[in-house]
């Protein structure tokens, strides 16, 4: 099975809430709550797939990323390999680009079953960080 790599980020603002949006419900984990970001094309480094993503998801245009975990997860029918960067500084104001359900998220209150099961030791990590 070939793997696939994610770059996604957790974009965080001086309160220290985190800007989490809804995956569609015909997409693969819809429903589910995620760090915006997607898959690294061909020629990409994971920086360069998660800046990207994130004026493609969110409009923003990020200015510095913190890498802070990586992971490996294999789905019944997939396997992916995540970059979770810290997205501090940017441009603009991050918005639902692509028409998803968006929020603000105090770090502390992030809930892992919100979230696909390869979110569950990043979320375990932010909120022992808090
Ligand atoms: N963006 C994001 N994806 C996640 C998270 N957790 C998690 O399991 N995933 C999975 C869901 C998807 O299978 C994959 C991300 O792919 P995606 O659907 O966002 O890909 P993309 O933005 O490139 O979208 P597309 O062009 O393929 O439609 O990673 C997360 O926190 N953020
Ligand atoms: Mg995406």
């Amino acid at each position: 099975m070939n793997i696939r790599t994610i770059a996604v980020g957790i974009i965080r603002n001086a309160q220290h809430q985190i800007f989490i949006a809804q995956r569609p419900a015909d997409a693969h984990m819809g429903g589910f709550w995620e760090f915006p970001g997607g898959k690294m094309e061909a020629g990409e480094t994971p920086e360069q797939a998660l800046i990207r993503e994130l004026l493609e998801e969110t409009g923003i245009k990020v200015e510095r990323v913190e890498l802070l975990a990586t992971s490996q997860h294999q789905f019944a029918d997939r396997n992916m390999a995540f970059y979770f960067f810290l997205v501090e500084d940017w441009q603009g104001t991050p918005y639902g680009k692509e028409g998803q359900p968006v929020r603000w998220c105090p770090q502390a209150e992030l809930r892992a079953d919100e979230f696909p099961p390869a979110n569950a030791s990043i979320i375990r990590q932010l909120i022992a960080a808090t």
